[in-house]
């Protein structure tokens, strides 16, 4: 497939109630990139991926995502956002996956059968189509979910802490299908907390707290002296400031 084009946020603010999240943050996400989101709790890397996925309206700035439309970006939120409790099997909940390019109505057909067959084999979950996802361990689901995220064949993948709390081996194994996904020349953009993990497997990485710490090669951006930055300014933040003057006019 060919490479996305790049996302590029030019001084972007993000926020809820007119309260900002994430501050004036400006960069660039390259075709192909595989950027590590990384922060303290509550430091804005979920809303940042609400305001690429377009679910969130930037309150200042702009974010150009060239000639991508809303469906060429798959999101997985966190698992959290997932009700679990809603009957549906695993078959079922990867073939939505087709939906974002056959539309709600326009039916599977063999073809969209096969490919999430497919899919589902590609996670190591042949043999659970018909399981019903509220049986599932996290690991099982996270498959599920890669899988239907692996259908949607979109050139930006948004991950939203995908690894936490799921098994070394479904870890691994998701990891791969990531590096996968890499070698297409697709853009995966994940938030994580794991900085070992992070070091090993993504080459940049985003450290924010409310605003940009570090935007960069990973070894730059973990340095030591800027996660005590990060960790100072998500101290120091005040939760209910209003719109920075600048974005207010
Ligand atoms: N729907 C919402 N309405 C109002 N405020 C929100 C909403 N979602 C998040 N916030 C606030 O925005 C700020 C950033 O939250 P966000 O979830 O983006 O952080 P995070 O870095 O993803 O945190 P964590 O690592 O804990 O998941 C927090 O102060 C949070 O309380």
């Amino acid at each position: 497939m060919s490479a996305a084009p790049a996302i590029r946020l030019d001084d972007v603010t993000l926020g809820y109630d007119r309260h900002p999240a994430v501050h004036h943050l400006s960069g660039e996400i390259a075709p192909g990139a595989l950027l590590a989101v990384v922060g303290p709790n509550g430091a804005g890397k979920s809303t940042l991926l609400k305001g690429l996925v377009g679910t969130l309206a930037p309150l200042g700035g702009r974010i150009d995502r060239g000639a991508l439309r809303l469906r060429d970006i798959a999101y997985l939120p966190q698992a959290s956002a997932l009700d679990r409790s809603f009957p549906i099997d695993v078959f079922d909940l990867v073939a939505t996956g087709l939906w974002s390019r056959a539309g709600l109505f326009g039916g599977v057909g063999r073809a969209g059968r096969e490919r999430a067959a497919e899919a589902i084999a590609g996670v190591g979950l042949a043999g659970f189509e018909g399981r019903p996802i509220a049986t599932l361990s996290g690991g099982q689901l996270q498959r599920a979910l890669f899988a239907r995220l692996a259908l949607q064949d979109a050139p930006v993948i948004l991950l939203d802490e995908p690894f936490a709390a799921i098994d070394a081996r479904t870890v691994s194994d998701l990891l791969e299908l990531i590096g996968r996904w890499r070698a297409e020349r697709r853009t995966v953009v994940a938030v994580l907390h794991d900085l070992e993990l992070v070091r090993r497997s993504f080459p940049e990485t985003l450290l924010l707290a409310r605003r940009k710490v570090a935007w960069g090669p990973t070894s730059e951006a973990l340095r030591p002296e800027r996660l005590l930055e990060a960790r100072g300014m998500q101290e120091a933040f005040d939760d209910h400031a209003p719109l920075c003057a600048t974005h207010a006019a």
